[in-house]
């Protein structure tokens, strides 16, 4: 039997699933990781047969791709690690320019629709390399950080800079929980091999439920080579960050893609197809 060749994003918004990983759950998958943006291209050009994507991603190719049900990650309300940092107040800014980490893409099209239908901005985008340690280039008024490295911005904010949760500034818009990654399988992978689609579905399902279950030895796991505190991420892991794709979570991807689409961010609003496995 060939191995589904899975992708993992290596963010901290995913360590139960990475933790059961590293404990026995990856046995029988071959697992890339990498960021969102390099992924979303893998997955798109069948070098993968399942991953987690950026949830933007599925709108742009919903015709090649099916969602794995139950998982995603998202945040109803405070998300800590989806941040513009920005030299002046959010309501100040115009047509200044903004840089968009590189490693992203949902989180792009949600500060576009934020600046736009809530503050009336239209400013000027640019996708640049940035880090934590300097997040805004000299040239530009703001960026937009996400993963790892904006929940360490997060937690080392400077007095002179403001800083913008997207995920409340998304809830305080719109109402609406958001989910920023979903887990998508290859529509031909899917169809062709139903026995390895209903494998990886039950493996990432039960890695989150065992990672969970297991939060602080997970946490701890990692703790000496990250630059947090348990506490940091015992609150980031669960209150804030969530995994469960229940109808309240796809209501609000369906506003996100709703408000995508009439920004042109996206061509058509997809109808979300889940993928044919057996819930557990
Ligand atoms: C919540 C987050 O969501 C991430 C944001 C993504 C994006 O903006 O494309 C992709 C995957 C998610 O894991 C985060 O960055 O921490």
């Amino acid at each position: 039997m060939t191995c589904p060749r899975v992708g993992h994003i290596n963010f901290l918004n995913v360590l139960p699933l990475t933790w059961s990983y590293a404990h026995g759950a990856d046995q029988g998958l071959a697992i890339t990781r990498g960021v969102p943006a390099v992924l979303n291209n893998d997955i798109v050009n069948h070098r993968l047969d399942v991953s987690n994507v950026s949830s933007i991603i599925y709108a742009r190719d919903s015709e090649e791709l099916v969602v794995l049900p139950d998982v995603c990650v998202s945040s109803d309300g405070d998300v800590q690690s989806i941040l513009l940092v920005s030299r002046k107040p959010i309501g100040d800014l115009r047509d200044d320019k903004i840089i968009l980490t590189a490693k992203s893409a949902t989180s792009h099209c949600l500060l576009k629709i934020i600046l736009r239908g809530a503050y009336g901005a239209i400013p000027n985008y640019y996708v640049r390399h940035i880090t934590p340690e300097d997040p805004i280039p000299e040239d530009a008024a703001a960026s937009l950080l996400i993963g790892d490295d904006a929940l360490w911005l997060y937690h080392h904010q400077q007095p002179d800079l403001y800083y913008y949760d997207l995920g409340h500034e998304w809830k305080q818009m719109t109402g609406k929980k958001m989910v920023y990654a979903l887990w998508v399988a290859n529509k031909d992978f899917a169809a062709q091999n139903p026995a390895l689609l209903q494998l990886v579905y039950d493996r990432i399902h039960h890695a989150f439920q065992n990672g969970l279950a297991h939060k602080r030895e997970a946490i701890e796991s990692i703790l000496a080579g990250k630059p947090f505190t348990y506490e940091q991420l015992d609150d980031y892991l669960g209150p804030t960050i969530r995994w469960e794709l229940t109808e309240e979570y796809l209501d609000g991807l369906r506003t996100f893609y709703d408000l995508a689409h009439q920004m042109n961010l996206i061509e058509h609003i997809p109808t979300i197809k889940l993928a044919n496995v057996q819930r557990s």
